[in-house]
């Protein structure tokens, strides 16, 4: 029973990510390279998938924060924002877009919807053709609740990307981890 829901969630994910735009996901990891500091924001469960990005990006020698952590400094002109939402539409991340925006810094979306208010607002796109919880006509089929399987998809694209960044070796990423831990 469990062991054929895993095999339907693992067949959902695989068709999202067969279908993302492989160019999309190359002009994503360039802009991660050209950023002075990189901010990666989301609300809920997109907003842990970032959290684990930004901990990968760390670990491979990015200046990265996390919006809304006590010690995340004020963005500027050459910084990139990393927002995550798969709607494109919540409220909290459309702000902060257009704060980032307004001080000159590049903004990234990771989205299922190309033509939400904060694509909008976007310089680039990473487009997952995932489920949301608003369930739009043009979304996949899913048998899970809400946004897991953007969330999911989110969470692989990503740590795809970093992969493909990543110019050191495992004991090196190792050294960076924390140590107080
Ligand atoms: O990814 P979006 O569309 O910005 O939505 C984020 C919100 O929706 C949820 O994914 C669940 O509905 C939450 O985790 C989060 O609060």
């Amino acid at each position: 029973m469990i062991r054929s829901i895993i095999a339907t969630i693992c067949d959902e994910v695989r068709t999202v990510l067969s279908n993302i735009d492989e160019n999309e996901a190359l002009v994503f990891a360039e802009r991660l390279n050209q950023a002075k500091r990189v901010f990666v924001c989301g609300e809920g469960r997109s907003g842990l998938m970032g959290k684990a990005f930004a901990m990968r990006l760390m670990h491979g020698g990015y200046q990265v924060f996390v919006v809304g952590e006590t010690i995340t400094p004020s963005i500027r002109q050459g910084d990139l924002l990393i927002l995550i939402s798969g709607s494109g539409a919540t409220e909290s991340i459309y702000r902060f877009a257009v704060k980032a925006k307004e001080v000159g810094a590049e903004i990234g979306l990771v989205t299922t919807n190309r033509d939400s208010k904060i694509a909008e607002v976007s310089d680039f796109l990473l487009t997952i053709p995932a489920a949301t919880k608003y369930r739009l006509p043009h979304e996949p089929e899913t048998i899970q609740p809400l946004g897991n399987q953007f969330d999911q998809s989110v969470h692989l694209l990503l740590d795809a990307i970093t992969i493909h960044v990543l110019r050191d070796n495992n004991e090196t990423l190792r050294q960076r981890h924390a140590n107080l831990e």
